[in-house]
């Protein structure tokens, strides 16, 4: 980076964002005793348009009907294309208890949306004398998200999170394809006879990753559609998480598990994190700034990439 020091995103887990739809609310007391970090009530795609107005009611009076626990609660709002987002706004801004603490705005094209929702948040939020600032995530989606991810990324003070949707980023882009995430049957090299898949969505997620960083912001990964494929989750998370994702949809509460283990840095990664620092205070009070840990360099560098997973750590276990 240049001499401004990288900012730091919010402190708080969010290793398992589970959905449900409001149009639901049989499960939502079985989303808030799940183990999720994050519970994000749908008022968008799954709910049906003759539905929106019973979901936004049932989601205002859940927010402080039920025990949400220490779980950050956010409710994801309808487009900026649609005729829903407004009413979206108010009403929760203007019904729902203080317990929210954020709006999820799907399919945003450009930093003047964040600045719509922004400016009828912050006038509602004044109106209405509440004391809680509102946070806001985003979902990129669209062929226009990915090519503004950065300016979206710096659009607000409010923005927490960013996620990677990739069904309606699939169908923006014209992706031969009817999955959610994972490997594409033709996404592949192919050699000498035999196939090698490679990931189509790596590079959107590397694009979030690097504007989320740049801002600080949480960047995380969006939903995995087939819910009885466990090791295509895994892997798909696993992928995330290597390269800077803090966390995953769950989309089905069986996918909460898979998260949170993919998402909590293994005791062993962060022994070898703890072993490689105290190697590098060793050195430094020898004057070195590299040494040798398991036959490999290390150095300051390493220093960084092993308090990423030191901090992560102590953040999960300080909840
Ligand atoms: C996918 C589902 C429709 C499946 O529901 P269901 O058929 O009820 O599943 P099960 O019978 O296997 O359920 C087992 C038990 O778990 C409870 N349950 C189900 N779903 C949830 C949930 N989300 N949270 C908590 N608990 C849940 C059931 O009630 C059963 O309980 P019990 O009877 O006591 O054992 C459903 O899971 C669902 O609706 N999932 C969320 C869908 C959603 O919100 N989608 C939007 C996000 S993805 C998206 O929008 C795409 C993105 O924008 C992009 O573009 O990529
Ligand atoms: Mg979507």
């Amino acid at each position: 980076m240049s001499f401004r020091i990288q900012p730091t995103p919010v402190a708080r887990p969010n290793r398992c964002q589970l959905f449900g739809p409001g149009s639901r609310p049989q499960i939502f007391e079985k989303m808030a005793a799940s183990a999720a970090d994050v519970i994000n009530l749908d008022l968008e795609d799954s709910v049906a348009p003759d539905d929106k107005a019973q979901a936004r009611k049932n989601v205002i009076e859940a927010i402080g009907g039920i025990d949400w626990g220490n779980k950050t609660l956010s409710v994801r709002i309808n487009g900026l294309d649609s005729g829903f987002w407004y009413r979206d706004v108010v009403d929760l801004l203007e019904q729902a208890s203080e317990r929210l603490d954020q709006i999820m705005i799907p399919k945003v094209g450009c930093a003047a949306d964040i600045y719509a929702v922004d400016a009828l948040v912050s006038s509602i939020e004044q109106a209405m004398g509440r004391k809680k600032r509102l946070g806001f995530e985003v979902i990129i989606e669209s062929a226009a998200g990915i090519s503004h991810v950065e300016e979206i990324a710096a659009a607000s003070p409010r923005l927490q999170a960013m996620s990677l949707g990739a069904a309606d980023f699939a169908a923006s882009m014209g992706m031969q394809t009817t999955g959610i995430g994972g490997t594409q049957e033709n996404y592949y090299m192919h050699r000498e006879g035999a196939k090698y898949w490679s990931d189509p969505w790596h590079w959107a997620q590397a694009a979030i990753v690097a504007a989320c960083r740049t801002h600080g912001v949480l960047p995380v990964d969006g939903p995995f559609g087939d819910f009885s494929d466990d090791e295509g989750f895994y892997a798909q998370a696993r992928r995330s998480a290597t390269l800077g994702m803090v966390g995953k949809w769950a989309i089905h509460p069986k996918q909460v598990a898979l998260a949170n283990e993919v998402f909590t840095p293994s005791e062993e990664a962060v022994t070898e994190a703890r072993e490689i620092l105290a190697a590098m205070e060793k050195a430094k009070s020898e004057g070195a700034g590299a040494t040798v840990y398991k036959g490999r360099l290390v150095d300051i560098a390493s220093i960084k990439q092993a308090e990423v997973i030191v901090k992560q750590a102590e953040m999960i276990a300080a909840q």
